[in-house]
C-alpha cells in the first residue's frame, strides 16, 4: 500500500518530463513557437539548420521542445524523431497554437 501512496504522491507533486516534437514545412513558424514558449515573446528567426531543443519549465513540468528543421536534406531524418511519439497534433488550428503559446492551454 506504501507503493500506491508513493506513486500517488509522485503523480501529484513529482517533477514530470514531457517531450514535444515540432515538425512542419519551411517557414511554418516552428522556431517562432519554440521561442514564444521559451521566452514569452516573438523573436526574429533564421531557417533552422539541423534541429534545436529548448527546455521550458512550467509548474512541475519540464517540457523539452524539439524543433526540427525543414530543409529537404533533413526531411528523411524526421521519421527518427517520431520514435516513441505518443500523440500528434497535426494541422493544429491557429487558435490552439495561440493558447499553447500563452500557456493558457496548460492552466
Ligand atoms: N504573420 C506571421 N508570421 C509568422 C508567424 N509565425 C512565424 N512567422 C514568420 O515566418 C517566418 C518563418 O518563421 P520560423 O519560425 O523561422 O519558421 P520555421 O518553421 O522554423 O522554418 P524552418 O526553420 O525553415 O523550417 C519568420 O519571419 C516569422 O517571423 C505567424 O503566426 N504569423
Ligand atoms: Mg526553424
Amino acid at each position: 500500500i506504501g507503493n500506491i501512496f508513493e506513486k500517488l504522491f509522485k503523480s501529484l507533486f513529482g517533477k514530470k518530463e514531457v517531450r514535444i516534437l515540432i515538425l512542419g514545412l519551411h517557414t511554418a513558424g516552428k522556431t517562432t513557437i519554440l521561442y514564444k514558449l521559451k521566452l514569452g515573446e516573438t523573436v526574429p528567426t533564421v531557417p533552422t539548420v539541423g534541429f534545436c531543443t529548448e527546455t521550458v519549465e512550467y509548474k512541475n513540468i519540464t517540457f523539452t521542445v524539439w524543433d526540427v528543421g525543414s530543409h529537404f536534406k533533413i526531411r528523411p531524418l524526421w521519421r527518427h524523431f517520431f520514435q516513441n511519439t505518443k500523440e500528434s497534433l497535426l494541422q493544429a488550428p491557429h487558435e490552439l497554437w495561440l493558447k499553447l503559446c500563452t500557456k493558457k492551454y496548460l492552466q
